[in-house]
């Protein structure tokens, strides 16, 4: 197999060096920020005519509608109380130079670099202090819709549903896409309702989040990581601490009102009866029940939005999913539950970096120096995962420093 071929289908990391990198964009949250970028290398520039008067890492093709760019979109994560580490990675592949090529201010002679999420206002000063940029700030609602119908509509095998432990991928419809509820479990939680390109609503939102799962599960068992605390819910029982319909109903189930004995009656709520104390219980079991706890209660939200608007999708983001099967499975069930099997919970391949990915594709929405109107991007992600007979769900989610093969078409 050839190169660029193994590379489209492993979707594995080049073994030739970058070429220029372009666009760099960034989504600074409360907790991580997400970081994409684009490269191309020489063996990544296709085959057909190039206008070689373009000086610059996006081509012009002479001819029509043909890919004019081949290159790696990438994607890497950082703490965003690790912040210098991010500055130093940046700094160290020199990203915020191709940025900087490709955005220009002429105007006032400035380095801009797209930038969204609460920290582009934030840490303005710091990026401008130590790498000599300028933050060009993009709305976070904006950005997490852009980057979700982005995704939707160009991304084969992008969302996916995940029921009974098995992943669905779901055939995306472009022309029956809207409306849609999206929602972002971020540090906190977001609910839009989307109605089209840049047509949206924000219609709820909640402050128990992901920023709850991973600060409440670190005081609770003392965890050094959020890595730590989902191997130890995976470990984990929570009906040893929430008290479940059953426990209270002398083990029978109350299906006058639809409970089987194993529905969670109340999470944490064991803990009252027992008269135990923290350190009696296993940390694997005190974070099972939060991260139940959590997504349960975010799953009901979100149907209960969908209810309100009439919407029958709902994706779900954010870094907070994690492609974590148990997550997933308690966000699934609490939707098929409180729907009735009416509203359907989706995930999306690329749940943490919507905003990232929003940011990412505004650079083309101002038209800055080579992105012409109406270009797209499109990227073909490996159709290989499935039929893989080593594949594992886990591995086939985007993590820390993943990239992927992309085209850049113009019209
Ligand atoms: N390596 C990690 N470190 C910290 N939190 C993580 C990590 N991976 C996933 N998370 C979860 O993701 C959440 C942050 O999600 P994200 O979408 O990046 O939100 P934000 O934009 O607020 O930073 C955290 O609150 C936590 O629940
Ligand atoms: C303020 C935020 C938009 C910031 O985004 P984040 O960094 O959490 O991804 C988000 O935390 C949020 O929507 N919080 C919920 C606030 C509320 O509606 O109660």
């Amino acid at each position: 197999m050839d190169q660029r071929r193994d590379q489209i289908e492993g979707n594995s990391e080049p073994s030739h060096s970058f070429g220029q990198i372009s666009h760099l964009a960034l989504d600074i949250g409360g907790t991580l920020i997400k970081v994409v970028y684009f490269s191309t290398s020489r063996d990544d520039c296709i085959d057909h005519e190039w206008d070689s008067s373009a000086n610059n890492t996006l081509g012009v093709s002479k001819s029509g509608k043909h890919p004019i760019l081949e290159g790696r979109l990438h994607f890497a994560k950082f703490e965003t109380r690790n912040i210098n580490d991010c500055l130093e990675f940046i700094s160290s592949k020199k990203l915020h130079l191709g940025g900087f090529q490709r955005c220009r201010n002429l105007a006032k002679d400035k380095n801009l670099i797209k930038a969204t999420g609460g920290g582009a206002h934030k840490f303005a000063e710091l990026f401008r202090e130590k790498l000599g940029i300028d933050l060009d700030k993009e709305d976070e609602m904006d950005c997490l819709v852009a980057g979700a119908n982005f995704l939707l509509k160009a991304v084969h095998r992008e969302a996916y549903t995940y029921v009974g432990g098995e992943k669905e991928f779901m055939q995306i419809d472009q022309n029956d896409l809207y409306p849609y509820l999206l929602v972002n479990i971020g540090s906190g939680v977001s609910m839009i309702k989307v109605d089209g390109d840049g047509k949206f609503e924000r219609v709820s939102g909640t402050n128990v989040g992901g920023g709850t799962f991973w600060g409440l599960g670190r005081l609770l068992t003392k965890c050094k990581s959020f890595d730590e605390l989902l191997e130890l819910s995976y470990r984990g029982n929570n009906r040893v601490i929430d008290m479940l319909v059953g426990d209270i109903y002398g083990g029978m189930d109350y299906s006058k009102i639809g409970l089987s004995s194993t529905t969670i009656a109340s999470s944490f709520g064991k803990a009252v009866s027992d008269y135990k104390e923290l350190e009696d219980y296993k940390p694997e079991d005190v974070a099972r029940s939060l991260l139940r706890m959590i997504s349960n209660n975010i799953g009901q939200i979100a149907y209960l939005n969908a209810l309100q608007f009439g919407l029958k999708r709902i994706f779900f983001g954010g870094f907070f999913i994690q492609g974590q099967p148990y997550t997933m499975d308690t966000i699934s069930v609490a939707v098929h539950f409180w729907s009735k099997g009416e509203a359907k919970a989706m995930f999306l391949r690329h749940e943490g970096f919507l905003g990232a990915l929003g940011a990412y594709v505004s650079y083309a929405k101002n038209r800055l120096d080579d992105l012409v109107c109406n270009e797209s991007i499109e990227i073909p992600v490996s159709a290989s995962y499935a039929a893989d007979p080593k594949y594992n769900p886990r591995n086939a989610d985007l993590n820390d420093n993943e990239s992927m093969q992309c085209s850049v078409y113009t019209a």
